[in-house]
């Protein structure tokens, strides 16, 4: 486990156009405080990323910069070959926060759509999908619900109408911020198993930030450790569990060595 840690590896084996996102020794800047400094990594198309870390060493600010809400004080970001401005113009990536931030008066489905309203509105091209906004409802398991108002659904409902919605304009990239944080623990099992589905169905590329091991174990494919004071990549961990996970493998022994060799691995963050 230990040694596979890829900090920029340079993509030599991988054919042209399979990563999504790459950084080279980007920083982000608060005034005088270094958030992030010089994380360097290829993030793989299709691959599911989770980010792990103490609090404050910079996840959500990594999120941010890849999402260009954030502009990187040096050093280079882009996304499918794309500037992050161009990328999120073409809305080649799309945001899932810890809070679902549905308007109250809309519908789940109007939720859904809203991002296609905006874009026609400003008239914008949607990148074309085979999934219509119910379809994306039914994909979450959300279908009969869609008439249904975000205070009659509950928080774990709420996040999957906040995915189907980041889901609806095809994003190759999918951010995730704690989305499930906030959530008790069968329901966020419960998600975490119907991301993985998700995951798998849609092709999309997803880097997840939390705070919980287990998770970031069960759902990546790799662990991108950072560290803090300041914000850096610590390390890359392979997570290679058989596939589909299922929530007994968190009863085996690999399991339980992998989240073993994070905490250890945190504790040293
Ligand atoms: N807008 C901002 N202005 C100034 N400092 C900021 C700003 N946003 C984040 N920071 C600082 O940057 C550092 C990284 O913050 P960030 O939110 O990315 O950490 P995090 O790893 O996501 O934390 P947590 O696990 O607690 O959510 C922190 O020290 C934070 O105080």
């Amino acid at each position: 486990m230990s040694g596979t840690a890829k900090i920029s590896a340079a993509p030599t084996s991988l054919p042209a156009g399979a990563i999504a996102a790459s950084l080279r020794n980007a920083c982000v800047k608060f005034g005088s405080f270094t958030a992030i400094d010089g994380i360097s990594i290829d993030i793989e198309e299709g691959q599911f990323y989770t980010i792990l870390g103490p609090s404050g060493c910079g996840k959500s600010t990594m999120l941010r910069l890849v999402s260009d809400l954030i502009p990187a004080a040096s050093g280079d970001v882009t996304i499918f070959g794309k500037s992050t401005e161009e990328a999120r113009l073409a809305r080649e990536f799309a945001f899932v926060f810890q809070d679902a931030t549905l308007l109250p008066w809309r519908s789940a489905l109007k939720n859904v759509e809203l991002p296609l309203e905006i874009g026609r509105r400003r008239g914008v091209p949607i990148p074309v999908g085979d999934k219509t906004p119910r379809e994306l409802l039914d994909l979450v398991g959300l279908s009969g619900r869609e008439d249904a108002l975000p205070h009659e659904l509950s928080g774990g409902m709420r996040q999957r109408v906040a995915i189907a919605r980041a889901l609806v304009c095809h994003p190759k990239l999918l951010l995730m911020d704690e989305p499930f944080g906030a959530l008790d623990e069968m329901t966020r099992d419960h998600l975490n198993l119907q991301l993985l589905r998700i995951w798998k169905e849609t092709g999309v590329t997803i880097l997840f930030v939390t705070h919980s091991i287990p998770e970031a174990v069960f759902l990546g494919q790799k662990v991108l450790m950072l560290q803090a004071h300041p914000g850096r990549l610590r390390e890359v961990v392979d997570i290679d569990l058989p596939s589909p996970r299922t929530i007994e493998q968190r009863d085996t022994p690999e399991f339980t060595r992998y989240s073993a060799y994070l905490r250890k691995l945190l504790e040293t963050c």
